[in-house]
């Protein structure tokens, strides 16, 4: 089946259930008594459109008409949500399996989805299933080579964790698999990470299940970082702030209204991009869960080492030490860097001021943006690509290769980096056919090198941004 075919089958399938973009309750209700009578009215285009959005998500929605910011633009009827409870509802041995052992609200979930994806058409969802990515690239995906591609040690401490973490639910969901009688494909750790990155990157969240839900439709919104907003008013009364703050939020499981409904976060013109905000996420967390890096994201942060006499003078929490994606240092690790830098006996006298976020001194100020800078060249300096390399690799990648010998004329001496890529792919191998296109594996592969690339030259950015940050204070000061 085409996938037009596919995606027309599942709008039928999405408007039979009663998901609607239509603000007026009338006509949802009217349409699903008599489906016959409006057998043109699709669930969509009353609000948004599935349109395809290149460099921001791919797939996603598109406002057909402009909306107000608060306005409901979507609802998704409780009985259209896929959970673990409605897969295990209509099939006894799935339910009867799950119970017998101790597995965690995610991992039941996982096993529920891949017991549903195999059954193929029989599957009451399949017009849904049908519609989700057939990869993934969260870091749970990456090899070995990718991973070490993203050079820090912290992000590659991140994606070893989340490798080891998907693995170790695998093992111990094998057994529920087993006796399911899984085929080997859906047995596989392959599969595994499909269903466990479909869970990460596509459901919502509901009350009753820590897993959450998969929504159809409303998991064709892609991604915008949330801003600072400040939606409260002294007027206003805890109840109304209640109210407010729950029908500002993008999407939310209302018990009311028995559905999911979202509402549009911000103002859209017109064909605009609608887009939700998953919640607050640096790029390397994007990557774990989502699988994506924003080239703009105002939520990105860089973290560095910072030497343990100054982690113990820190009365914030550690994750509160960073840099900011404008390559400031955060108010925390400002505070605390002065401080460190205050002679130890002067050190208690000058505490409150430090935490209160004032400069100490001139002096003590230069010190500071003297050593953060020498600090940030250290680091770059101590990576093995600099920032041209990385982007002179994202450029040459950025071509659309036809074969595999042309991928070898443009990486081949590039950097040793781009040489160890081919080679762990197999590309310098002599039995492979120049000629042949590139296997599918090795595009997979590419276009994960590629973020971890990104991300990294993104943290290079934010420290190079650091240190013009602190010349531009010192110079200042001077
Ligand atoms: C809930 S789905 C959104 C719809 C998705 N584009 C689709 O076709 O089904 C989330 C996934 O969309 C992609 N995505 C969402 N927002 C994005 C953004 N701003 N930039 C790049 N990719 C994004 C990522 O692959 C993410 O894991």
């Amino acid at each position: 089946m085409e996938e037009a075919e596919k995606l027309e089958n599942f709008m039928e399938w999405a408007t039979a259930l009663g998901i609607s973009d239509s603000l007026s309750v009338n006509i949802d209700e009217d349409e699903r008594r008599n489906p016959n009578k409006h057998q043109t009215l699709s669930c969509l285009r009353q609000s948004l459109a599935i349109s395809y959005f290149p460099n921001a998500g791919g797939r996603g929605l598109c406002a057909v008409r402009d909306l107000q910011k608060g306005e409901l633009i979507l609802r998704v009827p409780k009985s259209a949500l896929m959970t673990s409870q409605t897969l295990m509802l209509n099939d006894h041995k799935l339910s009867m399996s799950i119970s017998k052992f101790s597995l965690s609200s995610t991992q039941t979930l996982t096993v529920a989805l891949l017991n549903e994806v195999s059954k193929g058409k029989r599957s009451w969802w399949y017009p849904y299933l049908t519609q989700f990515p057939s990869n993934y690239d969260i870091l749970a995906s990456f090899d070995q080579f990718e991973i070490q591609a993203l050079q820090l040690e912290d992000a590659i401490w991140a994606a070893e964790r989340a490798l080891e973490r998907t693995k170790m639910e695998w093992k111990s969901a094998t057994v529920v698999m087993e006796e399911l009688m899984f085929k080997p494909h859906y047995m596989s750790f392959k599969a595994w990470i499909w269903a466990s990155a479909s869970i990460s990157s596509r459901t919502m969240h509901i009350p009753w299940d820590s897993a959450g839900c998969f929504c159809p439709v409303g998991d064709f919104f892609n991604y915008a970082a949330p801003e600072d907003e400040q939606v409260f008013s002294e007027d206003l009364t805890a109840a109304d702030m209640a109210a407010k703050s729950l029908r500002l939020t993008d999407g939310v499981f209302e018990e009311e209204f028995a559905a999911y409904c979202f509402y549009a976060r911000t103002n859209y013109k017109k064909g605009d991009q609608v887009l939700l905000s998953y919640g607050t996420y640096t790029n390397l967390e994007l990557l774990e869960h989502y699988g994506f890096i924003l080239n703009n994201n105002p939520n990105d942060k860089a973290y560095i080492p910072l030497p343990s006499d100054l982690y113990s003078l820190c009365s914030w929490p550690l994750d509160s030490l960073y840099i900011h994606q404008n390559g400031k240092p955060s108010f925390a690790l400002l505070a605390v860097t002065r401080l460190w830098a205050t002679p130890t006996h002067l050190q208690k006298s000058v505490r409150y001021l430090a935490y209160s976020g004032s400069i100490l001194s001139n002096e003590n100020e230069i010190i500071v943006m003297e050593w953060l800078s020498k600090k940030c060249s250290l680091v770059l300096k101590n990576l093995s690509t600099s920032v041209e390399e990385d982007r002179l690799l994202l450029s040459v990648m950025d071509k659309d290769f036809e074969s595999v010998m042309e991928v070898k004329n443009e990486l081949l001496g590039l950097t040793g980096e781009s040489c160890a890529f081919l080679k762990v792919n197999g590309l310098l191998e002599g039995e492979i056919n120049d000629d042949i296109a590139l296997p599918r594996k090795t595009i997979r592969s590419m276009d994960k090198w590629k973020l971890a690339i990104w991300w990294r030259l993104k943290y290079k950015m934010m420290l190079h941004d650091c240190i013009l940050y602190c010349t531009r204070v010192i110079n200042d000061l001077s």
